[in-house]
């Protein structure tokens, strides 16, 4: 009998062990295309066509493009599952993918310690005014002329956590061994022994109260610009902003606004609206820290979340289902 098909977007880097071991129950298959055009035609050959199983990168974006609604339409009935190698899963139409009768998995918990870590360099990055004093060194300048003013310490100062999952959380206890006192808002109120005892209160509170607002959430329809104007405008005069999320959780452009006009005092950015783009007015301002995207740019958590994800294909093909379905199919 032969062996079901196992299609792999994008690049195993790290867990080639527990990769090859895939092969003992699936084949292994992958598109020679290198742009989206070329995949539509290969697919449409029906080239894929005995694949049950999709692992796919968040890299992979830049052959296949989105997994929107109409590339959800040419991939072969045969495909069930979708099993994607990172916590967000913004890159997949899950709409389309339901309606087709695609279950789609992501990588929570893998990614939450290093991604946690980034939030907090950021936040400390930005409350110390660590970016302009790290230029002028490096252009020689010492601490710069006039030097930077004083930063501020961690310990005392409300952060305010928006998106209570695994990174929020994780983040709250660093935040905790900074002194930092914790407050969160999230779609629902979480159980004490989820919340760990951290204040929860409506976004309108969280973005009044904070003196650092960190962004931790997903991005879907809701969440898009979830921060814009109106939110900065009520804020804390001298917050800072730390986004390790999604770009498009904050209007960017409203943000380097409200950046100039003094409302937030720094930012702290791991991620953009238009990746690999940055906003000419982040870019510009030296309040600014900026990261390309690194949150879980790290061996251990790159390895955790391979070997997560093909456990997941890995039960798809054994068992007909997936170690961890994304939250809105759990029911499917
Ligand atoms: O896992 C994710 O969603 C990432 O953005 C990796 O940094």
């Amino acid at each position: 009998m032969s062996k079901v098909q196992v299609l792999l977007l994008g690049e195993i880097e790290h867990a080639h062990k527990e990769w090859a071991t895939l092969s003992e129950i699936a084949e292994i298959i992958e598109p020679k295309a290198r742009s989206r055009e070329e995949f539509i035609k290969e697919a449409k050959e029906g080239t894929f066509d005995s694949a049950i199983v999709a692992f796919r990168t968040f890299n992979s974006v830049t052959i296949t493009g989105l997994i929107d609604e109409e590339l959800v339409n040419i991939l072969p009935k045969s495909l069930k599952f979708i099993a994607h190698n990172g916590a967000g899963y913004d890159q997949i139409d899950l709409h389309a993918c339901t309606e087709r009768g695609i279950r789609v998995s992501n990588v929570p918990t893998a990614v939450d310690d290093a991604t946690a870590d980034v939030s907090m360099f950021l936040i400390l990055g930005a409350l110390r005014g660590f970016n302009t004093s790290m230029f002028a060194l490096r252009k020689g300048h010492w601490k710069g002329s006039p030097p930077p003013p004083l930063g501020h310490d961690p310990q005392g100062k409300v952060i305010g956590i928006l998106g209570m999952g695994g990174i929020g959380r994780n983040l709250k206890k660093k935040a905790e061994a900074f002194d930092m006192e914790v407050q969160y808002h999230n779609r629902t109120k979480l159980p004490e022994e989820l919340s760990g005892g951290a204040k929860y209160v409506p976004l309108e509170e969280l973005l009044k109260t904070s003196d650092v607002l960190s962004l931790n959430l997903p991005l879907n329809k809701q969440t898009r610009h979830i921060i814009s104007t109106k939110e900065f405008e009520i804020m804390k005069p001298g917050v800072i902003i730390v986004n390790t999320a999604r770009g498009a959780v904050v209007d960017e452009a409203a943000l380097v606004v409200a950046l100039d006009k003094g409302i937030v005092a720094s930012a702290g950015l791991d991620v953009f609206e238009e990746e690999p783009k940055v906003h000419p007015g982040l870019v510009a301002n030296p309040h600014v820290m900026l990261l390309p995207h690194m949150g879980t740019w790290t061996v251990e958590t790159q390895t955790k979340m391979e070997v997560w994800c093909i456990d997941n294909v890995r039960m798809a093909v054994e068992q007909g289902k997936l170690k961890s379905p994304v939250g809105e199919q759990k029911g499917m």
